[in-house]
């Protein structure tokens, strides 16, 4: 058995859920989304479960179907964190902040104190930002691509170098003598990219793990593999298959090998959506109740995806021998999953239920069905670890705590204990401080 274990962390957003329409389930109090109360009972049920760390992906924006759909996003993700900071001691934080609207002295001086605050339990993952609704609240367009990339290479070594501009040493305090701070140890940076500049120094000190870990995510194109690369400790993929996950965990790794980082400073993430229910039946018809029409809407895009004509007043019915014959995977990376899924002989609204189009890997059923599902990942190394977004956070987070942790934990794959108390130790990523004096330059 192998010694290495793998590493969970929990998406936060909403309040409600990862489902359409997790607000409107019966368990859930619609108010949750102004309710910081919520959030911190689920990251204490994950901090239970030895979760790494709660991930927070943001787009600050009105966008999607918010009339029925909620607002899908987090009121601000540092200040949630820093509430959510002060009622756990062991879970990190992984904030979303934007290399492309936010100057990097906010972002070194946010992240850092949170930091500093979490005693050492923070990260940073950096993103560039393409939405238009995201660039527009900024008063800014969306720049290309290789603009917004340049911006974040320059951006996230401003930061680590702000970060690391009060030494280590730095700080004397000593009442006695007088001398607060050795001023030779706290110098500017004076840094001045293309794009964004700045002078420094940061007036805070090193946390437990000196400085917030960095996260990368998105797709494996090559700006992106470029810039996580040279910075990230974990990488946030978007993986349907194993060979996906094998595929980009490899990318991601041989990047890091290629800007002169060892490869096992870069851990890999894939998704998983779980609905944890005594049977797969019991789950299905979970999901049912929660989704209600919005899966009727799902029928033309699952028709595309597997190249049939699927009558939409025929929901309760299997697809037929023939449309099974006729049918085969899309290109959509998802297609093959349905396909699986339809061949088992469930109903369209079943096929539909089982999250064939959801934007990550959904597991139905009980406990050990997802300890399957990440085990087999795990072991193929389609990834190091997994973030959950559970269907509905007010039950789903115990559920998966309670039920599937032990299974995970009884086969051996999974801690049964926090390694440290800081997000570095807990990743079992390299210490840094400052800017990482093996990665030099920036994208070709
Ligand atoms: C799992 C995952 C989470 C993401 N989270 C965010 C996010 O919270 N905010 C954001 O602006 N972009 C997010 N992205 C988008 C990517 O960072 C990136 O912008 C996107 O893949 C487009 O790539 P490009 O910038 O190279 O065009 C996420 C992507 C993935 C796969």
């Amino acid at each position: 058995m192998t010694e290495k274990k793998l590493i969970l962390g929990l998406a936060l957003h909403d309040g409600s859920g990862a489902l359409n329409n997790a607000w409107r389930a019966p368990q859930v109090n619609p108010e949750n989304y102004a309710n910081f109360e919520a959030n911190i009972r689920y990251a204490q049920a994950a901090e239970r479960g030895k979760f790494a760390f709660l991930f927070i992906p943001d787009f600050p924006a009105v966008r999607g179907d918010i009339e029925h759909g909620g607002v899908r996003n987090i009121i601000d993700p540092m200040i949630a964190l820093t509430a959510i900071s002060q009622a756990t001691s062991r879970i990190g934080f992984v904030a979303t902040g934007s290399t492309s609207f936010q100057e990097p002295f906010n972002h070194a001086r946010q992240f850092k104190a949170l930091d500093v605050l979490s005693h050492g339990r923070a990260g940073w993952n950096a993103v560039t930002t393409s939405d238009p609704a995201v660039a527009a609240n900024y008063g800014k367009p969306v720049a290309e691509r290789s603009e917004r990339y340049q911006r974040a290479h320059e951006s996230i070594q401003i930061v680590q170098a702000l970060w690391g501009s009060w030494q280590k040493e730095a700080w004397i305090k000593n009442q006695a003598s007088g001398q607060y701070i050795d001023s030779s140890k706290l110098q500017p940076v004076n840094l001045q990219g293309k794009y964004v500049a700045s002078r420094g120094p940061l007036a805070i000190p090193p946390s437990e793990q000196g400085q917030p870990v960095i996260f990368s995510s998105g797709g494996p194109s090559p700006h992106l593999l470029a810039l996580a690369g040279r910075y990230a400790s974990g990488f946030i993929g978007e993986v349907w298959t194993i060979e996906d996950g094998r595929a980009q965990r490899a990318m991601v790794r041989r990047a890091a090998e290629e800007a002169g980082r060892d490869p096992d400073d870069i851990k890999f993430f894939a998704g998983i959506m779980p609905t944890v229910a005594p049977s797969v039946r019991e789950g299905l018809d979970r999901r049912i109740s929660i989704l209600g029409d919005t899966l009727k809407a799902q029928v033309p895009q699952l028709a595309n995806m597997l190249g049939v004509q699927i009558d939409r007043r025929r929901l309760d019915e299997p697809l037929t021998t023939e449309q099974l014959s006729g049918a085969y995977p899309s290109r959509d990376p998802r297609s093959g999953i349905a396909l699986d899924v339809a061949r088992q002989g469930w109903t369209v609204r079943d096929i539909l239920a089982h999250g064939v189009i959801d934007y990550h890997p959904t597991v139905v059923g009980p406990a050990a069905l997802h300890a399957d599902h990440i085990q087999e990942w795990f072991e193929a190394e389609a990834a190091d670890g997994f973030w959950l977004s559970p269907d509905i956070f007010e039950d789903g987070v115990d559920a998966f705590v309670d039920e599937v942790v032990p299974v995970l934990q009884q086969r051996g794959i999974y801690p049964s204990d926090y390694i440290g108390t800081t997000l570095r130790e807990n990743l079992g990523v390299a210490e840094q401080y400052g800017l990482d004096p093996r990665v030099v330059g920036t994208e070709d």
